[in-house]
């Protein structure tokens, strides 16, 4: 096998990654039809499998679980989730052979290994559904001709999946089929119905290609929605301690800082977040976050081209061969962080106050955001999926983070993004040591200022440059369309 992405010509690589259409409600129309009577066997109950699955069965579906023997016979976590929450659960002899869909959710490391066991005990013309596209855009998994490859990868963590969807919402989405895999024309109809099953169609889904999904989702987890809350994180709660800052304020302060802060654009974006500080605070955290985007624009470039070139999966996939020591290490040096082990404040902090004293965080998110956003789009993905990898997803992830720290997220997203945002953290830490140096309390812990005094031309200025920013320009249109849908659905 080798990295599929690599065998287009350059017009190819082009035209797949500038695959991205914003589908209209009307699309939808036929609702859960072409799935719908259908067998559904989802391979894996994990983060996604399992939310997933919950959502196609209460919009109609016919869900089960195909596990593992010895996750069966252990009773393993996959197969408590499945079977407590009444779902017929089998071995892949059980239950694939009469499967119309199958569901691959289990860690990418896994696929090649479940795909080729799997593919054996298919049917002739079933389909075969990812919810990332790594095993075929990075390691070139060949599919057997006569079955259909869909890929239906909701834009954010599987336990937002079902919070969204039991509030009669959904999660954006981005459905694909692999053009090497469309035998019966039926792909894209199915994977329409698979987004509406899981509610992906209230909230907005693109008509996109593996190859595009791959390249910005690794891009996104690995940067500004993983690895720089890390990095962000880890940086503030040191730097707080060392200046005196109660070591339970701090962890509070960041652990509930990023939710609370990202909220924020989630009703506004860049514009929205930076407007919640006063005057004097968004001069400043203008200046900074302009101080980041210079210091960490390489380190962004840098991840988008080792992912483009297939660097990245190349050295993660060694890492994969070689038990995942570095994984595995890293993973460990996180729990050992003080911030992860310092317990948190009952000091009540108000929603305000996270602001107030969060300055610095503020610029985090600002520069990570558009560094990430930039670097995608001038890779030729397009705009709003790259606004789904960096500014919608951002506050889900910070979600994470105010459950169980750093700890949370990094069991939450899949090994995959845990991977990118450790490389990521590891490189960007050292790259801001002298600018941490010049950062102190009144950015991170304490108010800027007193005063509110400011520029008026400088504050006109910067607002300016903050609105009209492209990702502004786009979020803009996407929020817009998801609350119309939102409330097409409720008339
Ligand atoms: N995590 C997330 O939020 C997101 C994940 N994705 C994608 O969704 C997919 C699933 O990821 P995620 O939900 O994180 O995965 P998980 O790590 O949560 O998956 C665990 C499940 O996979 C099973 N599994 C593990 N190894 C194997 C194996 N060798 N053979 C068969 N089953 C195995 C486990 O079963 P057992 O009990 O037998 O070990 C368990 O049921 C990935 O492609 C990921 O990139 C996409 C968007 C977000
Ligand atoms: C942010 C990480 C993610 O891509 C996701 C939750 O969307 C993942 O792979 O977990
Ligand atoms: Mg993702
Ligand atoms: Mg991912």
């Amino acid at each position: 096998m080798s990295n599929y992405f690599n065998t287009l010509t350059l017009r190819e690589k082009l035209e797949q990654l500038g695959k991205c259409r914003f589908m209209d409600a009307s699309e939808f129309e036929d609702g859960i039809n072409a799935l719908k009577g259908k067998k559904i066997v989802i391979v894996g109950c994990g983060a996604q499998g399992l939310n997933q699955g919950l959502n196609m069965r209460d919009s109609g579906l016919e869900i089960s679980y195909a596990l593992r023997q010895a996750a069966i016979d252990q009773k393993r976590d996959s197969f408590k989730n499945a079977s407590s929450n009444g779902f017929t659960v089998g071995t892949y002899e059980e239950l694939l052979p009469t499967a119309d869909l199958v569901i691959n959710l289990t860690p990418d490391k896994q696929h090649t290994n479940v795909v080729k066991t799997v593919m054996p005990l298919m049917k002739k013309g079933a389909t075969l559904s990812y919810s990332h596209g790594f095993n075929i855009v990075e390691e070139g998994m060949q599919i057997r001709e006569d079955l259909t490859v869909i890929m239906v990868a909701p834009k954010c963590p599987g336990s937002e999946v079902r919070e969204e969807y039991k509030r009669g919402f959904g999660v954006p989405t981005l459905i694909a089929v692999h053009p090497e895999n469309d035998p019966e024309n039926k792909g894209w109809d199915q994977a329409k119905a698979y987004a509406v099953a899981t509610g992906g169609h209230r909230a907005g889904v693109l008509a996109s290609s593996f190859v595009a999904e791959v390249k910005s989702d690794l891009m996104g987890e690995q940067t500004i929605l993983c690895g720089l809350l890390q990095t962000g994180a880890i940086l503030s709660f040191d730097k707080m301690v060392a200046e005196g800052i109660d070591a339970g304020y701090a962890a509070k302060l960041i652990q509930y800082g990023w939710e609370t802060t990202t909220e924020a654009l989630k009703h506004g974006g860049i514009t929205n977040m930076m407007d919640r500080l006063s005057n004097p605070a968004k001069v400043e955290a203008f200046r900074l976050s302009e101080e980041l985007k210079d210091i960490m624009r390489p380190l962004f470039q840098k991840h988008m081209d080792d992912i483009m070139t297939g660097h990245f999966s190349k050295t993660m996939m060694e890492d994969w061969a070689n038990d995942d020591k570095n994984l595995l290490t890293w993973r460990e040096a996180t729990g050992n962080t003080a911030f992860e082990k310092q317990e948190v404040t009952s000091q009540e902090i108000s929603e305000q106050e996270y602001f107030d004293h969060g300055t610095l965080l503020v610029a985090f998110v600002r520069a990570g955001v558009e560094l990430a956003f930039e670097a995608m789009t001038e890779s030729g993905i397009i705009d709003a999926s790259a606004y789904y990898e960096s500014l919608h997803e951002t506050p889900l992830i910070a979600n994470t983070i105010a459950r169980k720290k750093l700890y949370e997220m990094n069991r939450v997203i899949s090994d995959t993004a845990e991977y990118g945002c450790y490389l990521f953290d590891h490189a960007c830490k050292p790259l801001l040591t002298d600018f941490m140096k010049t950062v102190s309390t009144n950015v991170i812990g304490q108010k800027f200022s007193d005063s509110n005094d400011v520029d008026n031309q400088e504050l006109i200025r910067i607002n300016a440059i903050i609105r009209n920013h492209p990702v502004e320009k786009v979020g803009a249109k996407l929020r817009a369309s998801m609350t119309a849908m939102k409330v097409i659905k409720s008339a």
